[in-house]
């Protein structure tokens, strides 16, 4: 039985194909794939595989997207992070091995519970702002951080996935992408962004954690958007919510994107001083 180092430092080098792994469960459907639980033959070891066809990348025109995916989350080594640990073809679809989160999607644990308490909300806080922060260092903006693309590992950890919209950020980008939800006001009007929309995102999801829906919901896009640009922020009286845990949303939901909280400053925030699992687990 080969230990998860030595898979791990194997499997980069190793030209996989389908022989090797037995496919188990589907664990879910995207636009351009699905992905399985499956078993590395060999060490036993339990990854997903994401399945595409190269139709749909034909289709769909995403081959440059699909590039960018599977060089950046190939180059991502982080906890918090879902790793990519190789990939291979055959003639109708390409194969992504990825880690296996046992646990599943974020989001459907929030929808179960309606909301998180503060202590596993901000452990997830800073544990997607130590990821983000690794990321910024390699100039990489993940641009649609989202429940439906965290996931929690064996041990409750969080996992972002999906690099499907982020890009490796030298400039500042025009590109639109992601849900409304969680759009950032530069991105809604268009103007050019960076890095800091992602520390929007973590205001949006603070809120969202905490109270179990996003704060500029509306019945239509429009509304959506014009609270987004107007940052309509208010807080319900229902669930009681700290001040603090107020105060760090209300410092990152911020229209001057130079003026929200940077990421370090997140990191120090008495809420999360105060209420975050350092390991990242809060079960
Ligand atoms: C193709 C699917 C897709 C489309 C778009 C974006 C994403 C990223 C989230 C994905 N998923 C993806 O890439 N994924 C990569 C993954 C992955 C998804 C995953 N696990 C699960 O999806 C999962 C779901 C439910 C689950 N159980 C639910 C019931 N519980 C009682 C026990 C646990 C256990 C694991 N592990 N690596």
């Amino acid at each position: 039985m080969q230990s998860r180092n030595q898979l791990e430092e194997e499997i980069p080098k190793r030209q996989w194909s389908l022989r090797n792994f037995e496919i188990g469960k589907p664990l879910g459907k995207g636009k351009f794939g699905r992905v399985y639980v499956a078993r590395e033959v060999k060490s036993k070891y339990i990854v997903a595989l994401k399945i595409i066809f190269k139709e749909q990348i034909e289709k769909y025109r995403i081959h440059h997207q699909l590039r960018r995916e599977m060089e950046i989350q190939t180059s991502l080594h982080h906890p918090n992070i879902l790793r990519l640990y190789g990939w291979f073809h055959d003639d109708e679809r390409i194969f992504l091995i990825l880690e296996y989160a046992h646990k599943g999607e974020l989001y459907k644990e929030l929808r179960k519970k309606g909301h998180l308490t503060e202590r596993q909300a901000a452990t997830y806080i800073l544990s997607l702002t130590r990821a983000l922060a690794y990321c910024h260092e390699k100039h990489v903006i993940h641009r649609d951080i989202k429940p439906e693309n965290l996931l929690l590992d064996h041990e409750g950890r969080l996992k972002i996935a999906d690099f499907g919209w982020s890009v490796q950020s030298r400039s500042k980008r025009h590109t639109m992408c992601g849900t409304l939800d969680y759009l950032a006001p530069e991105m809604v009007e268009n103007k050019a962004h960076d890095y800091a929309v992602d520390n929007w995102t973590l205001g949006i999801l603070c809120y969202e954690f905490l109270y179990g829906g996003p704060p500029f919901e509306a019945e239509s896009q429009t509304d959506t958007f014009k609270r987004i640009k107007e940052v309509d922020l208010s807080f319900p009286s229902t669930p009681c919510v700290s001040p603090e845990a107020k105060n760090l949303i209300s410092r990152l939901l911020v229209k001057d994107s130079s003026k929200r909280l940077s990421l370090q400053k997140i990191m120090e925030h008495p809420w999360i001083i105060k209420n975050a699992d350092l390991m990242g687990i809060c079960n």
